[in-house]
């Protein structure tokens, strides 16, 4: 098998634990190993687009034009129909306080405006994951995944991150919070996008 980057290890262009989890899980039958932005004291740059790409671009060209090498960047969210889509490339922002992130509040102001719009059950949404790989010359490439389903209240479960303990899969009846990690890796818009990251990166 060959790939197009060298070496058996990937800069992954994220701060978030979960999201490098997921990768290192997704890429490990590859041979690939994958290493965090904070592992290598990169910064992490400012999300200033108003889309899923543009903020996947900035992070990805950030690291590697500070180190050199490819970066696989993720950015990520959910979009909640009955909201018109919000919080989508807003996903992080809601769960953003004085004193860093809490996704019990961001959950709760998702199902308070659920509630405030008395919106119909099912409430659908989705899951979004866009990967960008950048390389040291500036050009990129894109791979993109959906996860549909949707929201439940009470949250359920304990483990993943993020918004995961209120959204369930289509064709499950458990949250991405009750599921296994690695069961999630296989029907997650993460998963997708990996899987598309593979196709276009192994022969
Ligand atoms: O930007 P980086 O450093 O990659 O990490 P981040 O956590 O800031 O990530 P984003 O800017 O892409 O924001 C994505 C938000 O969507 C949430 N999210 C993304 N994927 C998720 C998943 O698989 N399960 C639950 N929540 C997820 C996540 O918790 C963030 O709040
Ligand atoms: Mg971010």
């Amino acid at each position: 098998m060959t790939r197009k980057f060298e070496g058996d290890t990937l800069l992954v262009a994220t701060h978030n634990k979960g999201k490098l989890e997921e990768m290192a899980h997704l890429l490990e039958p590859f041979g690939v190993k994958v290493v965090g932005a904070g592992e290598m004291n990169l910064p992490e740059p400012e999300e200033t687009e108003d889309t899923f790409v543009g903020n996947a671009r900035i992070k990805a060209h950030a690291a590697a034009s500070a180190t050199g090498l490819p970066a696989l960047s993720d950015d990520s969210g959910i979009t909640i129909d009955a909201l018109d889509g919000a919080p989508g490339v807003y996903t992080a922002d809601w769960a953003e306080t004085e004193n860093g992130r809490d996704f019990m509040l961001a959950m709760t102001r998702a199902n308070d405006a659920l509630e405030a719009k008395n919106a119909a059950h099912p409430r659908l949404a989705q899951f979004r994951c866009t990967l960008v790989l950048a390389w040291p010359d500036g050009h990129d490439e894109v791979f993109k995944g959906v996860a549909p389903g949707h929201l439940v209240w009470p949250i359920r479960g304990k483990d993943g991150f993020g918004y995961d303990p209120m959204f369930i899969p289509d064709g499950y009846d458990v949250t991405f919070a009750e599921m296994d990690r690695w069961e999630k890796n296989k029907i997650s818009h993460r998963g997708f996008a990996v899987a598309k990251f593979v196709e276009g990166c192994f022969d």
